[in-house]
């Protein structure tokens, strides 16, 4: 089978050809590893360089408008090249329908359907951000990751489940790339940064900076104010981007973390243009390392835009019958991952995994070991945290469990008893609470109580900060009745603000999507807990968080 894909969603031009020997390993049916030696990808791209600034939409999609026939023709010369004689040069034509900016795909739409209609062969509609991530989980064979995509308009963690991808996390306002991208704007560098920032941290000395996770959501707003300020007031630049490089790569190694351990799962995959970044990299697979996961990062031609990621993933789809009608191929600048109806992988594979308790859990930031009435958390160094924000982490997090845990008792919430804290080794004693995780108990009346526990949090002022299904803990009565118990409170916090309360709500719910087969009464039972003590207002902007749209 032979593909031509066609990128242009902001910046890469790009056109490739995908040719493999081996159309089985495309297939869900007769799933296994796929045999690089049986694939063939030429990529043939060419950059938009903005003179000054970022990307500007307006040049972009003049710089598409030329290079996008020139990429393709050279991409047709090459698949022709490789055509032995019968039938169609290509079996298939693939493009990003989106996300991205709407001049460039419209561009790109057009230049697929004309390819597609003169050779006769199906035209295959890609989501890009589910291509960043098909291409590491292709190549390296795993069935069922977690996956990252790290890109510049983008950061997200995606698990597939229940025939689509769901978004386990998520950045609460820039991407990656792009929250990079205008630091070093503010410093006088030309686009993009990325790259200027992993050279310059070479010769640079740690500074902190912010670091905000919300259970595996996270946001860098805060992160690029500070790191601007510094610039301003004098701090060396190559000292801020070592900072930079060290929180923002350190929390999406957490969050990563954290969506292995909620999941079960041992497999992770990387994509996009900030996963070109050796240090990122590295911070992922030393992670993966030291709790026994596999991690792949596929090579940088297939993480920045590329146009092989989209032949393959559009091979895939032609191969389980996935084609568009020209009708129906309007191109979709706001295509979420999620929406995608993924037909090439089997309804019944999930990015989640029974889980084994053995005694010692392991979850992202401590190890539990469990007793008879007791349980030991020890938050052990993250090696691959710079160590300065690992002690710093540690011991802000070992305080606030400790102090929270016993507030939220207070406020009416039942949490595990607080026997010893030892805040310099970071170590808690509690009491054991419960019989199983609530992700392994799911019900209405306990997401019902998870409600009613984080409304009567918030009216205290306390923000739990990572409310998901392993942070519950279910104890079964007899006649069907049940206590449930909240612990994990390491990353919680006091505040008012009806943005942090709506996002415990965000957080719970999207570790219910991403595992549970049918979330919806859960979450109504969530909302109605919530109701019946909290503010209505939280639940107006648990709305707003949930429809905004993050492709800027
Ligand atoms: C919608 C689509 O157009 C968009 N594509 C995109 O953002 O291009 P991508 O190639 O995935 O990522 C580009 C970003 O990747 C960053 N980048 C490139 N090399 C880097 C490096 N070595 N270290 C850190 N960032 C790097 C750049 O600064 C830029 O912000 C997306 O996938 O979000
Ligand atoms: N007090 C407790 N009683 C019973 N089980 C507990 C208790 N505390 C923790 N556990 C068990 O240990 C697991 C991990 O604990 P915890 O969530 O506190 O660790 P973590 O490393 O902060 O995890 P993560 O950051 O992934 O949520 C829980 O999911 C639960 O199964
Ligand atoms: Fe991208």
């Amino acid at each position: 089978m032979r593909i031509l894909g066609i990128e242009g969603t902001a910046w890469a031009a790009s056109a490739a050809v995908f040719e493999t020997d081996d159309p089985d390993a495309l297939s869900t049916e007769t799933y296994r590893t796929p045999d690089p030696s049986a694939d063939h990808v030429f990529i043939e791209s060419n950059p938009y360089q903005p003179e000054s600034g970022g990307i500007h939409p307006r040049e972009a999609a003049e710089h598409m408008g030329n290079a996008i026939p020139e990429v393709v023709d050279t991409a047709l010369a090459h698949a022709a090249d490789r055509h032995d004689g019968d039938g169609p040069i290509v079996d298939g034509v693939a493009f990003s329908r989106g996300p991205g900016l709407g001049p460039c795909l419209r561009i790109v739409g057009t230049a697929a359907r004309a390819v597609a209609q003169t050779l006769g062969v199906p035209l295959l509609g890609v989501n890009h951000m589910v291509a960043h991530l098909e291409i590491g989980r292709y190549q390296s064979g795993f069935e069922s990751p977690v996956c990252l995509n790290a890109s510049g308009a983008n950061a997200h963690l995606l698990g597939y489940h229940n025939g689509r991808y769901r978004v386990l996390g998520e950045t609460m306002d820039t991407g990656v790339g792009n929250s990079i991208d205008k630091f070093t704007r503010h410093v006088g560098w030309t686009h993009p940064g990325g790259p200027k920032v992993e050279q310059a941290a070479k010769d640079g000395s740690y500074v902190d900076l912010p670091y905000v996770v919300k259970g595996m959501d996270f946001s860098f707003s805060g992160i690029m104010s500070a790191a601007k300020q510094e610039a301003d007031a004098g701090t060396p630049v190559e000292d801020i981007c070592v900072g930079l490089q060290e929180t923002i790569f350190a929390m999406l190694t957490e969050v990563a973390e954290r969506a292995l351990s909620l999941t079960g799962t041992d497999e992770l995959v990387l994509g996009g243009g900030v996963g070109q970044n050796a240090r990122l990299r590295e911070m992922l697979a030393e992670m993966c390392e030291q709790r026994g996961a596999k991690f792949h990062a596929p090579e940088p031609r297939f993480l920045r835009d590329n146009a092989g990621m989209i032949a393959v993933l559009g091979a895939r789809m032609l191969n389980s019958g996935d084609a568009l009608s020209v009708e129906e191929s309007s191109v979709d600048p706001n295509f979420r991952p999620d929406q995608v109806a993924v037909t090439w992988r089997g309804a019944d594979e999930s990015v989640a995994r029974a889980y084994t308790d053995d005694g010692a859990i392991r979850g992202a930031e401590a190890t539990v070991d469990i007793g008879t009435d007791e349980v030991v958390k020890r938050r052990v160094p993250k090696t691959y945290r710079h160590p300065e924000l690992d002690d710093r982490l540690r011991r802000e997090r070992t305080k606030a469990e400790a102090r929270l845990t016993s507030d939220a008792r207070r406020a009416g919430v039942r949490t595990p008893i607080v026997r010893d804290v030892d805040p310099i080794e970071a170590v808690i004693t509690f009491q054991k609470v419960g019989d199983a995780d609530l992700a392994e108990r799911l019900s209405p009346e306990a997401a019902r109580t998870v409600g009613e526990y984080l409304a009567k949090l918030h009216r205290v002022g306390i923000v739990h900060g990572d409310p998901t299904t392993r942070n519950v803990r279910v104890e079964s009565g007899t006649h069907g009745t049940s206590r449930v118990f909240l612990i994990d409170f390491g990353l919680g916090f006091h505040t008012d603000h009806v943005e942090d309360h709506a996002m415990d709500l965000h957080v719970f719910a999207q570790s219910v999507e991403g595992t549970a087969d049918d979330a919806e009464p859960l979450l109504d039972a969530l909302e109605a807990g919530y109701e019946s003590i909290g503010s209505d207002e939280v639940i107006t902007r648990l709305r707003e968080v949930e429809s905004r749209g993050r492709y800027r």
